[in-house]
């Protein structure tokens, strides 16, 4: 497998640092055993079934971070896979628009994931911006300050032969109050589509393609496909297949197009309805979605780096991992406002 192996260990052990990234800050990268004790924590910002995130300061250099905490006892041997691959392959990830990852390291109780934060990440998640901005926001933000650098970062992960199949407006954070530079958070779920070949679906049910409904895939398109889900949602308010049962959700997915209200502009209609071609061989790829005319309007043209051809079509049997977060139970919970935080079981 491509980068560093990651081992983490179950039972009393020690507090040991597991991996240090190139992104980490030289203020905060020392030759000593990272620990929790090297942390003050602040404000707790999310509390998941087995994962805690904080504000936090390193004690070292002073630099705010977010830490993740995973709890050892609250994994189930198919968590303890996915924390290891999530290290492995947030690990390699340097982009503008991708949450850098700094350290891993764990102790008896828990795995830490030392997240940037601070500054670069004042601004909370999208979907919590969603709810400030009424449910919707203006096609020139959704197209020039979430799509494009969304589609930005997929172009850059894909070209490493990564998938991210975490694409939902709670998975992107903010740079600061407002928009200017959204960050991909989240890669629990990602795989390397070289090497690895899921055997069940993974993902949120709203943002989920149908090759992925009908099994489970491993090609970059089921990414391009969310993204034109979270472009609707982003300008119309609501993800275009959801529906009040899972079977009538699957049926939409697979087989209708979506509402457009009359008032949204051809350009993202067009945007939105390339994102969600049906068949995953015709749906443009991230790059290609770069070009459209829809983003191209609302923001200058900057070079990307082509998608490797072929890359991800690439997936060996040999190392088949279920991938259980999705079950029969995607459930949502209901917000004063109206909107539905999207979540997995
Ligand atoms: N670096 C960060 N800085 C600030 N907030 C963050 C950061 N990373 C994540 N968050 C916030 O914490 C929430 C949960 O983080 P994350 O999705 O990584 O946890 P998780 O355990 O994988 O969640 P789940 O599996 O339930 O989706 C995100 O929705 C986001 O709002």
């Amino acid at each position: 497998m491509g980068g560093t192996p990651i081992v983490l260990y179950e039972g009393n052990i020690e507090p040991r640092t597991v991996h240090v990234t190139e992104s980490c800050p030289p203020a905060m990268s020392r030759a000593g055993t990272w620990r929790l004790e090297d942390f003050e924590l602040h404000k707790q910002l999310y509390k998941g079934k087995a994962s805690l995130l904080y504000r936090a300061t390193c004690r070292l250099s002073g630099l705010p971070v977010a830490l993740k905490l995973y709890r050892k006892l609250r994994l189930s041997a198919l968590n303890w896979y996915q924390v290891q691959r999530e290290i492995r392959i947030h690990s390699q990830l340097q982009h503008e628009n991708i949450v850098q990852l700094y350290a891993a390291f764990e102790d008896s109780d828990h795995v830490y994931l030392a997240l940037q934060s601070g500054c670069a990440c004042a601004g909370g998640d999208l979907y919590e911006e969603l709810k400030r901005h009424g449910g919707h926001l203006s096609e020139e933000t959704v197209a020039r300050d979430v799509i494009r650098p969304c589609l930005s970062a997929l172009a850059y992960l894909h070209l490493k032969g990564f998938l991210w199949r975490d694409c939902k407006p709670e998975n992107i954070l903010l740079a600061g109050p407002g928009f200017g530079s959204v960050k991909l958070a989240d890669f629990g779920l990602s795989i390397d589509s070289t090497e690895e070949r899921p055997v069940t679906r993974a993902g949120t049910l709203d943002y989920m393609a149908p090759e992925v409904c009908l099994c489970p895939a491993v090609h970059r398109s089921v990414d391009a496909w969310a993204i034109g889900i979270l472009g609707y949602e982003l300008v119309v308010g609501h993800p275009p297949f959801e529906r009040e049962t899972r079977t009538d959700t699957y049926e939409q997915i697979m087989y209708r197009r979506p509402n457009y209200p009359a008032w949204i502009s051809e350009e993202s209609r067009t945007f939105i309805s390339a994102a969600l071609t049906k068949s995953a061989r015709k749906r443009p790829t991230a790059a290609d979605l770069l070009d459209h005319p829809w983003i191209l309007k609302h923001c200058p043209r900057t070079p990307v780096p082509a998608a490797a051809e072929g890359q991800n079509e690439v997936a060996s049997e040999k190392s088949a991992v279920s991938d259980s977060k999705e079950s029969d139970d995607v459930k949502k919970v209901s917000c004063s406002s109206g909107m539905v935080r999207h979540i997995q079981y």
